[in-house]
């Protein structure tokens, strides 16, 4: 029989993921490969691969890839379909229990018996430059002037863990996203790359988002994303605490406590079996 490399496909509100556990196949996980299963038309399909679970500073952890094959340290969804995965192949049997990540222990909660719904404690954001990082002399970036694509914008960064580009709009959408993504993405100012989400507020309670995510492009949802334009759009005194992101995918809810911790309430659904042969890789 060929050797087969076995995943599971999951999905958050449309941004998805494979799963591949490393105690059920043998393989060498390189960039290429990863960005390869990723590809869709040649590949299976998927926004990223989840690879776990691993030991993380001996506790239970997963590593997250964009389907580029770059290693991203959090990914909201990537944390809940990461839950569910456990949940379902009886890793875990507790409703609460904590995922290592490159960024940190994540506190993740299972709200419902067919664990669908996930509560996460997504920890604090950071506005600092340093931290995020952004160039130049260390300060918040709050509402600052950046020029893209020869174009200039008032751009709010953090980091959830992972880099946050946030500009706000009077209108968003799926083409200026793509349009603007790629420049922010690969920006000067951003040395280790950037995500970005442009938003229009609705109500000091509801943003639209439309995403474009480092080493991953379109994305239809992100966990991390949200949880960027809530703190960001909170900052700026533009909404309350608890604030439903709605994106093309779904709608992810964002609670921001009075210590700045932020949780973050998303859903993940079970989409396929996946195998490949080896030779997929040669
Ligand atoms: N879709 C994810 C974000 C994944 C990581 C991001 N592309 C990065 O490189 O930081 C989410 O749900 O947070």
């Amino acid at each position: 029989m060929t050797d087969c490399i076995t995943m599971i496909k999951y999905q958050g509100l449309g941004n998805d993921y494979l799963v591949l556990d490393p105690n059920k196949n043998r393989v060498q996980l390189q960039g290429k490969k990863i960005a390869l299963m990723c590809q869709r038309g040649f590949g299976l399909g998927a926004d990223g691969v989840l690879y776990g679970p691993v030991d993380i500073n001996g506790k239970m952890g997963v590593h997250i890839y964009n389907s580029d094959g770059s290693e991203a340290a959090i990914s909201g969804n990537g944390v809940c379909i990461f839950a569910k995965y456990l949940l379902d192949h009886e890793y875990v049997k507790e409703k609460k229990f904590e995922i290592k990540t490159l960024s940190g222990s994540i506190e993740v909660e299972c709200l419902n018996s067919r664990a669908t719904e996930f509560r996460v404690n997504m920890g604090k954001a950071s506005f600092l430059s340093r931290e995020i990082p952004v160039t130049g002399e260390v300060r918040e970036v709050i509402n600052e002037d950046f020029t893209f694509n020869n174009k200039d914008y008032k751009a709010t960064c953090l980091t959830i863990g992972n880099p946050h580009c946030i500009i706000f709009m009077d209108e968003v959408s799926e083409k200026a996203a793509r349009e603007l993504g790629p420049y922010v993405e690969n920006a000067d100012e951003f040395p280790e790359r950037m995500n970005l989400q442009i938003c229009r507020k609705i109500d000091t309670g509801n943003l639209d988002i439309e995403i474009w995510e480092r080493g991953s492009g379109y994305t239809k949802a992100s966990g991390t994303g949200s949880c960027a334009a809530a703190m960001a759009a909170y900052k700026l005194g533009l909404t309350e605490n608890r604030i439903n992101i709605n994106q093309p995918g779904g709608m992810i809810q964002i609670d921001i406590h009075e210590d700045g911790t932020i949780y973050m309430t998303g859903s993940v659904g079970y989409v396929a079996d996946m195998s490949v042969a080896e030779s997929f890789f040669s």
